[in-house]
């Protein structure tokens, strides 16, 4: 039996997540063109925009049944025609599939919405913990004035359905009225 006590391969400390086999994608705002309200506001601003970045562990091949995997999500503060920065939003590819989220870092609002497109939301802040049920879209916005980080986890099997939100986006958006965050 080896008995060395190794260093792990990955370390999590603040919001970064480093070491072995971590990836991390970018998304700037010319990859998220449709999904704000504000067309004309999102042609004038600069589609080279860092908008979010997601690190990654995904230790098995997307698809395996029986995995897991770890994710930490930074969205810069910034908005498009007074629509908060966000991720994209979707359902998972295998739609019972469910995740958790935490806040790390800034203030934010997770939206939610099920099949029948009825929407709800929960704020985020470090600390905050939350449960996203299958069958549940999701999509996270950065209310605040620094950046938002939060960590997820999911199945490896879960993938992720962007279809139904390109198309037909969530009911509600979160929009700054008067420097309040209201969902309409
Ligand atoms: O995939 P989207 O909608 O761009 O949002 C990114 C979020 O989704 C996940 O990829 C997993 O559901 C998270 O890691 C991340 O927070």
């Amino acid at each position: 039996m080896d008995t060395i006590i190794n260093e792990p391969k990955r370390v999590f400390r603040d919001d970064h997540l480093g070491g072995e086999g971590v990836d991390k994608s970018i998304r700037k705002l010319k990859d998220l063109r449709g999904i704000f309200k504000d067309e004309r506001a999102f042609e004038n601003m600069d589609p080279e925009t860092l908008v979010y970045e997601v690190i990654s562990y995904l230790p098995v091949k997307e698809g395996t049944q029986g995995g897991v995997y770890f994710g930490v999500t930074s969205i810069f503060p910034g908005s498009v025609g007074g629509e908060y920065f966000m991720t994209k939003g979707h359902f998972h590819a295998m739609i019972d599939r469910t995740e958790f989220y935490w806040g790390i870092k800034g203030e934010g609002v997770l939206i939610l919405m099920d099949e029948q497109r009825r929407v709800w939301a929960e704020k985020m802040f470090p600390g905050s913990f939350h449960y996203i049920p299958g069958r549940v879209a999701h999509r996270v916005a950065n209310t605040g004035k620094e950046l938002l980080s939060f960590a997820a986890s999911w199945p490896s099997d879960a993938g992720h359905n962007y279809e139904e939100i390109a198309r037909n986006g969530f009911a509600k958006r979160l929009i700054d009225i008067n420097g309040v965050a209201s969902l309409i």
